[in-house]
C-alpha cells in the first residue's frame, strides 16, 4: 500500500462509532444502503461542533448513519432530514430514538427531494447535506445555497465518484459536472471551499455572504 493510501485507511479505522450508529451501518448495508463512512462521519461530527449548527437540513437519510453522526457532534439540533423511502424512515426513526434524541428535533420529510427542496424556506438552515440521487446533485446544490444562511455551509459527501471525478479521462455527464462544480467553486468569491478526501470526497462548502 502507498502512504497516502496508508494514511486513508488509518483515518477511515480510527473513528469510534457508537453501538448505535453501528447498528444502523449495519442494518443499512444489509438493505442495500451505502451509508457514509467512518472517516466522514466524525467529519460531520466534528463540523457541527465548529461552526455550532443547530439547524441542519439533509437530503437522503438512509437508514441514518450521517443523521446520527450530525446529531452527535453537539446537544440541541434540530434535523430536516429527507427521503424518497418511507420504509428507510421508519428504520431511522427507530433508531434516532434508541439514541435517546428526542423526537420534536427530529423532522422526516418523506418525499422526492427535487419536489421537497423548492418548498423549504431559505436562509433557513446552518448546514446543509446532501446524500441522495448523485444524478441530481447540481440541482440540490443550487436549493442547498438558497436554504443556508449566510454562513452556513453545505455538505456533500461522495463527491469524488469513486477516483472518477479526478480522473480527466471520465467523460461521463456526472463526473463532468461533478469537475466543473468543484473547479468553479474552488475560484469562486462567494464561498469558502474546502475538499477533503475522507470516504469518497467530502465537500465543504460556506457561504460568505
Ligand atoms: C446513499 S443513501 C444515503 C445514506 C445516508 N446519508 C447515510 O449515510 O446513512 C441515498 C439515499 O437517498 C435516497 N434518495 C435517492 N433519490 C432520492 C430523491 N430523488 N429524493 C429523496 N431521496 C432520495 C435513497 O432512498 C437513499 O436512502
Amino acid at each position: 500500500m502507498s502512504n497516502i493510501e496508508n494514511n486513508w485507511k488509518f483515518s477511515e479505522d480510527l473513528p469510534v462509532e457508537s453501538p448505535v450508529i453501528e447498528k444502523a451501518r449495519k442494518l443499512s448495508i444489509e438493505m442495500g444502503v451505502a451509508p457514509i463512512s467512518r472517516a466522514v462521519g466524525s467529519q460531520l461530527a466534528s463540523i457541527v461542533a465548529m461552526t455550532g449548527a443547530r439547524t441542519i437540513a439533509e437530503v437522503g437519510t438512509g437508514l441514518g448513519v450521517s443523521g446520527l453522526w450530525l446529531l452527535s457532534g453537539r446537544d440541541n439540533i434540530s434535523l430536516t432530514t429527507i427521503d424518497s423511502e418511507s420504509e428507510y424512515h421508519r428504520h431511522a426513526r427507530a433508531l434516532f430514538t434508541e439514541a435517546g434524541i428526542a423526537p420534536s428535533r427530529l423532522r422526516f420529510i418523506n418525499g422526492k427531494a427535487e419536489d421537497v427542496l423548492p418548498r423549504m424556506n431559505e436562509n433557513s438552515y446552518d448546514l446543509v447535506i446532501i446524500d441522495a440521487d448523485p444524478d441530481q446533485l447540481l440541482e440540490y446544490f443550487e436549493h442547498s445555497l438558497r436554504l443556508i444562511r449566510p454562513g452556513g455551509t453545505v455538505l456533500v459527501p461522495r463527491v469524488l465518484k469513486g477516483g472518477r471525478v479526478a480522473d480527466p479521462a471520465a467523460r461521463d455527464d456526472v463526473s463532468v459536472d461533478y469537475r466543473t462544480l468543484l473547479t468553479e467553486l474552488a475560484s469562486s468569491d462567494a464561498v469558502v471551499t474546502a475538499l477533503s478526501p475522507a470516504g469518497d470526497g467530502l465537500l465543504q462548502v460556506t457561504r460568505v455572504g
